[in-house]
This record gives C-alpha cells, sequence and structure tokens, in this order.
C-alpha cells in the first residue's frame, strides 16, 4: 500500500469480524491492511464494539489512523472481561438487533473480513436487507486466502437449485484484498446500479478481462432493485 491519501465516495464504512484472530497470521494482516485502506480514504469505522481478535485490530488501526471510530456495543457484552477496551466512540444498544440496525443506519457500505458465526450471520442480515430493499448499500466480502470460497459456492448452489436469484447473488462484491474490495465497491456505489455493476466486475474478473471494464456504461445496467427505497439514509457518526 503506498501512503497517498485518497478521497472516497463512503463517509463510513462497517466492517463485521470475527471475535477471534484464527489460526494464521494472513488474517490479522487482512484485518491490519483493510484498517490502513480506511485510513488512506479517510473512511469512518462502524464495528462492533470489542478490543477482542480480528475486531481489536482493525479498530486499532483506524483509531491510531486518525479516523472516526465509532463502537456499537449491545450492554450484556459491555463488561470489558467479555469484549476488552473499546477504541474510540463507544454506543451503547439493548441488544444484538439494535445493534445491527444501528450499524445499517449509520453506514454507507458494509465489509465483512473472516470470522466465525457472528460474522456471517451479520453478513447475510445486510445481504438480506439488500435482497428485501430494506438498504442500497454496497455489501463487500473479504476473501482472504479464499477463506469464504465455501459461503460464495453455496451461494451458487443456491442460484443452481433456484433458491437464490441470480441477480441478487450479484449483491455480494467479493475481492482477495482491502484495496480491490473498495476499488470495486466505489465503482460500484458510483450510481444506484451498483448490483449490475458488480455482475460485470465478477464476470470480467473471472475471464482476466477486468483491464476493460473502463469502457463500462453504468446507465446500462441499472436494475429495478436497486430503485427501492432506503430505511436507513442517515449516516452520521454523533447524535
Ligand atoms: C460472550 C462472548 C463470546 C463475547 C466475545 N466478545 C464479543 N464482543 C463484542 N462483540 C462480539 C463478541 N463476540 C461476538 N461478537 C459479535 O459477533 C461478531 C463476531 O462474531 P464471530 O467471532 O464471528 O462469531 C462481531 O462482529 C460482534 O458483532
Amino acid at each position: 500500500m503506498d501512503g497517498e491519501i485518497r478521497s472516497s465516495r463512503f463517509k463510513t464504512i462497517c466492517v463485521f469480524c470475527g471475535s477471534n484472530s484464527g489460526n494464521r497470521a494472513v488474517f490479522s494482516d487482512a484485518a491490519l491492511d483493510l484498517g490502513r485502506e480506511l485510513v488512506r480514504r479517510r473512511i469512518y469505522l462502524v464495528y462492533g464494539g470489542g478490543s477482542v481478535g480480528l475486531m481489536g485490530l482493525i479498530s486499532q488501526t483506524v483509531h491510531v489512523g486518525g479516523c472516526d471510530v465509532l463502537g456499537i456495543i449491545p450492554a450484556a457484552l459491555m463488561p470489558i472481561e467479555i469484549s476488552g477496551e473499546s477504541i474510540g466512540e463507544v454506543k451503547k444498544v439493548s441488544d444484538m438487533h439494535e445493534r445491527k440496525a444501528e450499524m445499517a443506519r449509520r453506514s454507507d457500505a458494509f465489509i465483512a473480513l473472516p470470522g466465525g458465526y457472528g460474522t456471517m450471520e451479520e453478513l447475510l442480515e445486510m445481504i438480506t436487507w439488500s435482497q428485501l430493499g430494506i438498504h442500497d448499500k454496497p455489501v463487500g466480502l473479504l476473501n482472504v486466502d479464499g477463506y469464504y470460497n465455501p459461503l460464495l459456492a453455496l451461494f451458487d448452489k443456491g442460484v443452481e437449485e433456484g433458491f437464490i436469484k441470480p441477480s441478487a447473488r450479484d449483491i455480494v462484491i467479493s475481492a482477495p484484498n482491502a484495496k480491490e474490495l473498495l476499488d470495486i465497491m466505489e465503482e460500484c456505489s458510483k450510481t444506484n446500479a451498483w448490483i449490475g455493476i458488480a455482475a460485470i466486475y465478477s464476470t470480467a474478473r473471472a475471464s482476466g478481462h477486468a483491464n476493460k471494464l473502463g469502457t463500462v456504461k453504468p446507465w446500462l445496467f441499472h436494475s429495478a432493485e436497486s430503485t427501492l427505497v432506503s430505511d436507513f439514509s442517515s449516516h452520521r457518526m454523533v447524535d
């Protein structure tokens, strides 16, 4: 990563990630790298509010880099022996449901790093809310060292077996590293047609023609799904 500061279309991104660090350094490295990439683009972080696992690594990196960090944490997880010392601003909420709604309301986009059930549940909920038109914000998956390949294969199986619409499969934007993921998400959010653009990117990546994407006309791919109204248009960091 170069040190150059870049502006971003996103003011705030919510990152879902493991409360553990995983068994291999590649996962910690990816959390630190995503944190640095957010700082480089001057993007605020919304996260689960703990200092354990990958959550702690990314929040520390963004905070030290000088960008705002907002942890949203249910009262039951607040004791320091459970979640560790929180970093930056902390908002206490009553339960996990309120936490997710608050995270979604305050963010312009979502990214999932590797994690366990908690991370997968948060990711799946944001995908589902996008499918239902509850929000229209990009959902990114940082597929570190292929960690999420089995989940992506399950999504493909869902399409093949008729449980997931092909257009809904493209809600998830995945990439192997933070820079590539954020570049694609920024490109996709330029118009409301990001679902269509994401599909073009994934097809181009698969065929090795990603460098020709500069010729894509975003308006060609405007999808009906993308015009649905968002309940979460407000994204101020502080009430
Ligand atoms: C009781 C207990 C095990 C607490 C561990 N400490 C935690 N502190 C804060 N948020 C957490 C914690 N464990 C899970 N989460 C929530 O679940 C997600 C991660 O779960 P997981 O590690 O992927 O599955 C986080 O994004 C967070 O929203």
